[in-house]
């Protein structure tokens, strides 16, 4: 481990593993994988509500700890990791972001729909002025093609945005989709390019290589793939694969595997793996953090969790649309018992 990085890794358990957990983290818990990450060398760790700053709320799931809490933990254990927060600008505001950065927070990554990243210009604007290395993040990039995905990120370039990401929030995107999206940017932007994956189809390592390929240089990963739906690429496996490949992290490999295996595992409410309702994310094309939401609608309603999963994907629901997961539910019970079936 020479120090030297030729890739960035952010670290988003703390953060997209929200999703997973239901948002019950606990200041013991931040406090112990933070640390660990840290001393790690990982270089950036997201903390926030998995829906992003002041998710925690009915809709998208309250959280067991007030995340400025776990924000402020995490800080105060950081001696070289830059922590950072997710903005979804209209869940969170720039009153929070303000708050965040009172805690000591470095980047912020203000996230939009891929076709909406007109809505993040004050946000990015706040957070360059607050000093923060500031990352525009376009979710659900599958469902634009290259052309729209470069227009919305000059959007968030000319606003100020130090970083742009191509966000695979389905973890729908197959390698060569993942390949043209980053080479048109690429092609078209003057700032840094990241990648988020998730590994709903199993593809989240072979898209973020094929990300790397065409040259993305900052990519998220979950340690123990601790991310909503399947989980992202899983930090410590692309820190040993990136090891293999001659291309430098900066990150300690075994201390990853270590936090992995010994502090990560036990916080899993079950193991991380690809169960049937994460396959469907990827298949249709829905959020990654819908899974636990469909989940809990099937068990209410009676109903398979893949028909509401794959009628979310025929009508294109995106972020912050979590009312329409029982709607459906709701219309699909209906139609059974129309139908007799019930
Ligand atoms: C709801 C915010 C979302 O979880 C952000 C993200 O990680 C993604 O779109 O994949
Ligand atoms: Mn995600």
């Amino acid at each position: 481990m020479s120090g030297k990085r030729d890739i960035l890794i952010t670290e988003v358990a703390l953060r997209d593993g929200s999703h997973a957990i239901n948002h019950q983290f606990t200041v013991e818990q931040v406090v112990s994988v933070a640390r660990a990450l840290d001393e790690a060398n990982v270089p950036f760790i997201e903390v926030s509500h998995g829906d992003g700053l002041a998710g925690s709320s009915l809709q998208y799931g309250l959280s067991r700890t007030n995340e400025m809490e776990l924000i402020e933990a995490a800080v105060s254990v950081c001696k070289q990791a830059t922590v950072g927060v997710l903005l979804l600008p209209g869940i969170g505001t720039i009153k929070d972001l303000n708050a965040a950065v009172k805690l000591g927070v470095g980047m912020a990554r203000i996230a939009t729909h891929v076709t909406e990243a007109d809505i993040s210009a004050q946000h990015i604007a706040r957070s360059k002025e607050l000093g923060l290395f500031t990352v525009g993040f376009l979710m659900m990039s599958h469902m634009a093609p290259p052309e729209k995905l470069v227009e919305q990120a000059k959007l968030m370039e000319s606003y100020g945005a130090d970083a742009v990401y191509v966000v695979d929030s389905a973890g729908a995107l197959l390698p060569h989709e993942v390949a043209e999206r980053i080479r048109a940017l690429k092609q078209s932007i003057g700032v840094e390019i990241g990648f988020h994956a998730h590994n709903n189809l199993s593809l989240a390592m072979a898209n973020t290589l094929a990300a790397i390929q065409e040259g993305a240089t900052r990519i998220d990963g979950s340690v123990r793939c601790l991310g909503a739906g399947a989980g992202n690429t899983q930090t410590e496996v692309l820190v040993a694969v990136l090891e293999r490949m001659g291309i430098e992290t900066g990150i300690d490999l075994y201390k990853m595997m270590d936090l992995a295996e010994e502090i990560v595992a036990p916080i899993l409410q079950v193991p991380q793996e690809i169960t049937r309702d994460s396959l469907v994310l990827g298949y249709a094309g829905v959020y990654s953090s819908f899974r636990l939401h469909a989940e809990r609608a099937a068990k209410k309603f009676g109903i398979d969790s893949r028909d509401i999963l794959i009628e979310l994907g025929k009508r294109k629901a995106v972020g912050g649309q979590e009312d329409m997961i029982i709607d459906v539910a709701a219309e699909i019970l209906k139609q059974r018992s129309a139908a007799g079936l019930r």
